[in-house]
């Protein structure tokens, strides 16, 4: 598990270090460490370090002075270095003389024949976009750009991009990564976090590993049945939207090996594509389920509302998602009262009908807030999803592309998750999971056979037809071995 933690607990514990802050080892560390990780970006780059051209944007605090003296490694290393101050004044005093020293030189403006720049405007102790002389220099860079820290102009907490702001090839960070680092990952580019010898504690928000996900990811046993590994009901789909029936309970199927039961008015489809799915006409005919999924396509009528209602009412975990959100918006105390876990999935507009106002910049307080205040599991959907219930840390999801942004893709994340709930995991794992293999099984059909070559669009379908490649990806990644 990757941990992102706030700028106050960075900053906390770089204060408890005491004299390596003082001192200005952490800065020394950092800049050896910024200097290493541009060092191999020009090696890789252009194949060799001597004459290599790169330039510095400074700006006036440590950020700054991590990038001077960085600067300085880099001359010695025999790299022709160049720095643009926004206030030359004002930049960092010892990093200025360590980078002047070693022959670094200062220019007004970017040359436009470097070969990287290195973005030291600002890190921890920034806030909003670039400024205008800041942005002004960055316009004219054609070159990549490695972040010192953060991108500047990303906020360092909530990952909120302003316009304008600085997009990384590399971000180097310093002795355990920001939120923004994830937030914002595609702003960031490649993170590096270089040891500097703080200790944060634990975070807030974290990332689950391969390993974490396999690890959980529920397979049948010796003396599993289809019974044991858990029975899913889906309640999905309408006369106007048979697809998102077809799309959720197919996606249950491939989630897991327990068993998949199937109520409302699709019936005929969700069979004819997968026979293997148990329907019933309604609920009174439906069975027992180990959990449920609702929502996905099934209408906010008076009907809808009334099989919603009686689903929240059982005491088995409930996954609720598309129209049965509107329909528990207008019902929050059908999830207050509840003992079972409850799920909530849904995307930003959900989001605002469910909360009364937008998610905002902030997506994590946003996520947190509300799962406390419905006393429930979010899943907030995104590039980055993210999962709280409002107890343990926020998992972050990060898709790390946007294949899986087409119609139908969240009936297919229910399905999954539903599939995760009724096997026994906890709901924040059930989610975060299913947002992994999710967003894998997209990247997987937009890829196709050719994993490093370009994506091509694609639907749901194709996005539920990789699901079974998504699973085994990440539980050979995790456990260093297929089973
Ligand atoms: N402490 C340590 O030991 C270590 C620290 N480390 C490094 O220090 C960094 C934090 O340094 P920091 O606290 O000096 O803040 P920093 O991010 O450089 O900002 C400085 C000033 O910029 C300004 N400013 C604000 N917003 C702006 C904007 N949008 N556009 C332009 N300017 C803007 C604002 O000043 P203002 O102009 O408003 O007076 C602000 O005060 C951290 O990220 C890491 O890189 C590492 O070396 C590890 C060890
Ligand atoms: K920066």
């Amino acid at each position: 598990m990757l941990g992102f933690h706030t700028a106050s607990a960075i900053r906390a514990a770089e204060e408890a270090t005491g004299d390596l802050l003082t001192g200005g080892v952490l800065m020394r560390r950092a800049s050896a460490g910024l200097a290493s990780v541009v060092i191999a970006e020009l090696l890789a780059r252009r194949g060799a370090v001597y004459g290599a051209r790169v330039g510095l944007v400074v700006g006036s605090g440590d950020n700054g002075g991590d990038a001077l003296y960085a600067g300085a490694r880099l001359v010695r290393r025999g790299v022709s270095v160049v720095a643009v101050a926004l206030d030359r004044d004002r930049a960092h005093e010892s990093g200025s003389r360590a980078f002047t020293a070693a022959g670094g030189r200062w220019v007004s403006t970017m040359p436009s024949d470097v070969d990287l720049v290195v973005d030291g405007v600002v890190g921890l102790g920034g806030s909003g976009p670039l400024r205008p002389v800041a942005a002004g220099v960055f316009a004219g860079v054609r070159a990549p750009i490695v972040a010192v820290d953060l991108p500047s102009g990303v906020d360092a907490d909530t990952g909120e991009i302003h316009t304008p702001a600085v997009h990384a090839a590399v971000t180097v960070t310093f002795g355990a990564r920001r939120r923004a680092h994830v937030l914002a990952s595609s702003q960031c580019g490649r993170v590096v976090c270089v040891d500097i010898g703080i200790d944060p504690g634990a975070a807030g928000l974290v990332a689950l590993s391969d390993s974490d996900i396999a690890r959980e990811w529920p397979v049948p046993g010796p003396v599993d049945d289809k019974y044991t590994q858990g029975v899913v009901g889906v309640i999905a789909g309408s006369d106007r939207y048979p697809g998102a029936a077809v799309l959720c309970s197919g996606a249950a199927v491939a989630a897991t090996s327990g068993m998949v039961r199937y109520v409302g008015s699709a019936a005929e489809q969700v069979v004819a594509r997968r026979p293997e799915i148990v329907a019933a006409p309604d609920l009174d005919a439906a069975g027992r389920v180990q959990a449920w999924v609702v929502g996905p396509g099934a209408g906010t009528d008076d009907a809808a509302e009334d099989l919603l209602r009686r689903i929240l009412a059982a005491d088995v975990p409930v996954l609720v998602d598309a129209d049965g959100l509107t329909v528990v918006a207008r019902h929050p105390e059908w999830l207050t009262g509840r003992d079972a876990p409850t799920l909530l999935t849904p995307h930003a507009g959900e989001f605002a009908r469910l909360a009364g106002h937008e998610v905002g910049a902030d997506r994590v307080s946003a996520v947190s807030d509300l799962a406390a205040r419905l006393e429930v599991t979010v899943l907030l959907k995104g590039r980055v999803t993210l999962v709280s219930d409002a107890a343990g840390p926020v998992i972050a999801n990060d898709a790390g592309s946007s294949w899986a942004a087409t119609a139908g893709a969240g009936d297919v994340l229910s399905g999954i998750a539903g599939a995760l709930l009724a096997s026994g995991l906890a709901p924040r794992v059930a989610a975060a999971a299913a947002a992994r293999v999710h967003a894998d099984a997209a990247r997987l059909a937009a890829h196709g056979s050719d994993p490093t070559g370009h994506g091509a669009p694609i639907g749901a379908s194709d996005l539920l037809a990789a699901v079974p490649a998504a699973i085994r990806d990440i539980r050979s990644a995790g456990s260093g071995h297929d089973r």
